[in-house]
């Protein structure tokens, strides 16, 4: 770990590495993980060395910019939805800006091939939603244990799994844009849960991009249900409530 140590995100940033940091409200432990976060306006100092990673920054800043746009589109189609300019959240998230908030994250879940029966009671990810506009997730065949409960099946209290498929980007949508839309797009509940017995129990990895409009703009729904609020506002009160600092 110590090479990582480093490139430690710092408690104000979405950018850097972090091991067990992430505590979920729903279950009050942290996830058992560790993540590499990449927020372009961020990254001061965390990009590992072109010559101990050779092609590793080049390869995620064009991945990072493959998911923004892909991202871009799906949004404008909620735009329009919304009745908003066509391009509106593209002005929102614009990549250039020093206030993009943006987050491409690496996951590493710890294998459990040699863990403790106990430790296959806890969750990888505990359940969320997330607090962006947009969650682009990219998973591998075989590491399943992603489970989705969308807004209108939280009363019946209903899993779903996702079993991953070569190719395929699953997409959820955040709170920022359920806020956005005055509560018309639902966010999606999700977790992670632990292999079973005669599963893969090896490290699971996952990509997610976390698109959030930039710092300066502001989040206000067509009909106004909830006060305006700056997306730094909102992402930062988010935030506060998810990591707590860890002392070594
Ligand atoms: O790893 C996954 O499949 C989901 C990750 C996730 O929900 C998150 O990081 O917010
Ligand atoms: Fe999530």
């Amino acid at each position: 770990m110590s090479e990582k140590e480093v490139f430690k995100k710092k408690p104000t940033v979405n950018a850097g590495w972090e091991y067990c940091s992430q505590v979920r409200p729903s279950t009050g432990t942290p996830d058992n993980k560790e993540s590499y976060q990449i927020t372009l306006p961020e990254m001061d100092n965390l990009w590992p060395d072109e010559q101990v990673l050779p092609g590793f920054q080049a390869k995620l800043l064009q991945f990072e910019e493959d998911n923004w746009r892909l991202a871009m589109k799906i949004l404008s189609c909620f735009a329009e939805k919304l009745g908003f300019e066509k391009d509106f959240f593209v002005e929102c998230c614009k990549r250039s800006s020093p206030g993009y908030q943006c987050t491409l994250r690496l996951i590493h879940y710890m294998s459990m091939e040699n863990a403790k029966p106990e430790d296959f009671k806890q969750w990888r990810a505990g359940a969320h939603s997330d607090f962006d506009c947009l969650t682009l997730l990219h998973l591998r065949e075989g590491e399943g244990g992603l489970q989705l409960c969308p807004g209108n099946e939280i009363s019946s209290n209903a899993w779903t799994e996702v079993t991953p498929v070569a190719g395929a980007v699953t997409c959820n949508i955040g709170d920022m844009l359920m806020r956005w839309s005055d509560d018309k797009l639902k966010s999606t509940f999700h977790r992670v849960r632990m292999p079973q017995p005669g599963e893969y129990l090896g490290p699971r990895l996952s990509v997610p991009f976390f698109c959030q409009a930039n710092r300066e703009a502001v989040i206000e729904g067509p009909e106004g249900k909830y006060p305006p609020i700056t997306a730094e506002d909102y992402i930062y009160q988010r935030l506060h409530a998810n990591f707590v600092q860890k002392h070594k």
